[in-house]
């Protein structure tokens, strides 16, 4: 593409970012939610365009150093075939409190009908943190997901990348 043309695409796209056309409102997939506490408000997306609703904490709970909790969410839900939600830690309790999910991020089956739950870990060497009913503990994100047909072979296709892993490429 020459330059005029992309310093247009680029520009028109930027006008619609901030008209507010990323709105994160383009046809949400209905997922079923089931209230398994009336207590608490049903996950919710912060901001439009967000990736993640967040998930509220049913239970206090402290978490001393290097400590970790399963802690329900107060919600079961029944995805569409061919969805996955995952479970995925949150920003501000990793970067203040050291607090992630042990199984970043958790998959939740289309199937799975049980209360969501969060497995969190105070990654804090020496700080204890408390938890209280109602934080918002973790963020659900909710995806299509492919599932495969598994052929077995002998030998695999070669590729560029052949065999190399795990910092081939250096740092
Ligand atoms: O963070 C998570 C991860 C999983 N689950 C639920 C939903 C998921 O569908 C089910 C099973 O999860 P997974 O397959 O990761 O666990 P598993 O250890 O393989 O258990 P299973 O043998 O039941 O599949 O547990 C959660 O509530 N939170
Ligand atoms: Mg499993």
């Amino acid at each position: 593409m020459a330059g005029g043309a992309w310093r247009a695409r680029v520009g028109a796209y930027a006008h619609a970012v901030t008209e507010g056309a990323v709105s994160g409102e383009v046809s949400p997939v209905e997922v079923l939610i089931h209230r398994l506490d009336d207590g608490l408000p049903l996950p919710a997306y912060a901001h439009p365009g967000d990736a993640g609703a967040d998930l509220y904490a049913v239970s206090d709970v402290e978490l001393l150093p290097g400590e970790r909790a399963v802690v329900g969410t107060g919600v079961a839900i029944a995805l569409p075939d061919g969805y996955a939600a995952f479970v995925h830690p949150r920003s501000g309790l990793a970067a203040r409190h050291g607090v992630t999910l042990v199984n970043a991020p958790g998959t939740v089956d289309a199937g799975y009908r049980g209360e969501i739950k969060v497995t969190l870990i105070n990654t804090d060497t020496k700080n204890a943190v408390r938890i209280r009913r109602g934080d918002r503990i973790a963020q659900l994100v909710i995806q299509r997901v492919e599932r495969a047909s598994f052929y077995e072979v002998d030998r695999l296709p070669g590729s560029a990348r052949g065999t190399d892993g795990f910092g081939s490429t250096g740092r």
